[in-house]
């Protein structure tokens, strides 16, 4: 009987996502279609797809807004690769939009177009550009190439040079080559995409979006006569795209300042009203405009209900902020114990909490005792542990992309790094044990798991202080089940015969036997070992400048001075407080707020915090 339900709940899931048309249907090429069948296994378009393409193939500029995993990236590439293959006579890859032979092709009556896809994180990129790699497999006279942050600059300039047909790109090192290298032609760009588009400026690159869009427009204007993209006496035209989960005022000063008259696809009437109305999207924002949108305002305030997978299973944990780390390590025992070969994300805010979790993880012995014979040691958590953040070597970066892919059983400690757009197959579980700050972002955490279809499971940690996260999160018509931690932590074995007699009525969870007796073995182990507690005390002092850095609305929910500093401290096994560095954070704090009031209205600046 269970199992019916099960698998009636499977096949509603499938036709929710799954389009029941084929992808020939929709427009395509017979010879891509095969491509997508034969080189990614995909047999029918999913649902955006089965709306995106159509209406991408007929040149309309588009923002599209459909929940993660629902396979937006096919959607944009299909049909720029279904226009790119059928020129005649084929383009070469010195056609590309960087190939310096390509100005003598601007009089030919085809002008042979060329694609650029700007994406937020590094891993993201690398991961377009494998989608393409393998797109393009019958279609070799199409070169994908990407350029990135971290990336050799010179073997760069030489892909570039000997010409690229699509680009996938991150913003910076976009706009150094734009700017920088010279045998970089882009007048014959006919695609602009940006996948993420919201998490772009998010990451601090409004300013680089604006100069990359005014570079290529003017480029255009001078090169073929076009206005901001649209037809020029060439005759091609730009087509501008826009893709996110989540919408927020960025995607709608993004859109306005680079779609015109666009079509929306997956926008109810109530978001479209509230977000992005279309009259308001031909038109380009000037510098000013963008300052007077986004600084100062709630990021994410005025959006609607975010469209988050069905078959998630979303739930919060309420811990107290000195049993955090006991809590973290006895939910992870309890997933890995419970199903051994499964893949976990966990998030962080910061590179400093990543590492020493990392390190703790793949050093901490359970049970803990220095005088334990070597035979009888075990790791606490004997799972294959990753880590992925942005002050990581880029070498070590991608091979740990490229390893938690493809691992069957792996868990990965994550800054957002991760949180948008990666596909990593079979993410069971996601725990933001840090909190993520803006709805968005939550969103697109979750969005790594329960992809397509798949079932997934998702855990926030809460501080009893915090809770009014929730409520923030169901006006965005996110609402969340309570995690059974009492259950969890009954279900471990105590280790003393006093200890088997609590009352597991009446103990709260900083008070329970095996969160005390783990909470002592970590605090110990951590004071044990002098790398450790460095780990924990920089850990501690960014986790923290990452909380005060809480902005808007969160800063009521998310304050600083709420904070008992010492239990933090706990929180990273750290038996005292690091007086001097907590002081600072608490005046510093003081002082922002003093400054605040004396100017009043004065424009609340943006804190970027490395990921
Ligand atoms: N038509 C299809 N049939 C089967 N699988 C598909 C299809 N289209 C995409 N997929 C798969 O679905 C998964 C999600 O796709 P994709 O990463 O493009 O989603 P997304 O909507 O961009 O997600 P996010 O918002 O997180 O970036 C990928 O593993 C992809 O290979």
């Amino acid at each position: 009987m269970a199992a019916q339900k099960e698998q009636k709940q499977k096949q509603i899931t499938d036709e929710e996502i799954f389009a029941s048309c084929s992808f020939s249907s929709l427009g395509l090429q017979p010879s891509l279609c095969e491509q997508l069948r034969e080189r990614l296994g995909f047999e029918t378009p999913t649902q955006v797809q089965a709306q995106a393409i159509p209406v991408i193939l007929s040149g309309r500029h588009v923002l599209v807004n459909a929940a993660t995993g629902t396979g937006k990236t096919i959607a944009y590439l299909a049909p720029i690769i279904h226009h790119l293959q059928k020129y005649d006579p084929r383009i070469q890859r010195a056609d590309g939009t960087f190939g310096k032979h390509h100005e003598q092709f601007l009089d030919v009556e085809n002008i042979l177009a060329t694609a650029l896809v700007l994406v937020p994180t590094r891993e993201l990129c690398m991961q377009v550009y494998e989608i393409l790699q393998k797109l393009l497999h019958r279609f070799h006279w199409i070169v994908p190439g990407y350029i990135m942050g971290g990336e050799n600059r010179s073997k760069e300039k030489a892909r570039l040079r000997k010409g690229i047909s699509i680009l996938v790109a991150t913003p910076g090192r976009l706009l150094d080559h734009l700017k920088n290298t010279s045998s970089f032609m882009y007048t014959n760009l006919q695609w602009l995409i940006f996948d993420e588009a919201d998490r772009i400026l998010e990451l601090g690159f409004g300013k680089e979006i604006q100069e990359i869009l005014d570079i290529l427009g003017s480029r255009q204007n001078r090169s073929a006569g076009l206005d901001g993209g649209i037809s020029g006496a060439s005759g091609f035209q730009r087509q501008n795209l826009l893709l996110s989960a989540t919408l927020n005022e960025k995607v709608n000063h993004l859109a306005k300042i680079s779609l015109e008259n666009p079509v929306m696809i997956g926008l109810t009437e109530r978001k479209l009203h509230q977000n992005l109305s279309p009259e308001h999207s031909g038109s380009v924002a000037s510098e000013d405009d963008y300052e007077a949108e986004h600084i100062g305002r709630v990021i994410g305030s005025s959006t609607g209900d975010y469209n988050l997978p069905s078959q998630l299973v979303q739930r919060y944990v309420k811990v107290p902020c000195g049993s955090r780390l006991a809590v973290l390590l006895s939910v992870l025992k309890n997933l890995f114990e419970k199903e051994a070969s499964q893949k976990a994300v966990v998030f962080f805010s910061t590179c400093d909490a990543v590492d020493f979790h990392y390190l703790l993880l793949k050093e901490f012995q359970w049970p803990f005792s220095p005088e334990l014979e070597p035979e009888l040691k075990r790791l606490f958590l004997s799972c294959n542990t990753f880590r992925l953040h942005g002050n990581m070597e880029q070498e070590e970066r991608r091979n740990t992309f490229q390893a938690f892919k493809t691992e069957k059983s792996a868990l990965l400690l994550s800054t957002d790094v991760a949180a948008r757009g990666l596909d990593f197959p079979k993410v069971r579980c996601i725990i933001q044990y840090d909190s993520p700050g803006e709805a968005t972002e939550y969103v697109h955490r979750v969005g790594r798991t329960a992809r397509l279809g798949q079932r997934g499971d998702s855990l926030l940690f809460l501080q009893p202080i915090e809770t009014d996260y929730l409520q923030d999160l169901e006006k965005h018509g996110v609402s969340l089940m309570e995690y059974p931690l009492q259950k969890v932590l009954d279900s471990f074995p105590l280790c003393c015969q006093k200890q088997k007699h609590f009352s597991k009525k009446l103990v709260s969870v900083e008070t329970h036997p095996w969160v005390v007796g783990l909470q002592n073995a970590l605090e110990a182990f951590v004071s044990a070992e002098a790398k450790m507690k460095k780990m924990a005390k920089a850990a501690f002092v960014s986790w923290i400048r990452a909380y005060a850095a809480h902005r808007g609305e969160l800063k009521r929910i998310f304050m600083v001075k709420k904070l008992h500093l010492g239990h933090v401290a706990k929180s990273f096994a750290l038996k005292e407080q690091p007086s001097l560095l907590g002081k600072s954070v608490h005046k510093q704090s003081k002082k922002r707020k003093n400054e605040h009031k004396h100017k009043g209205q004065a424009k609340k600046r943006k804190v970027t915090i490395r990921t």
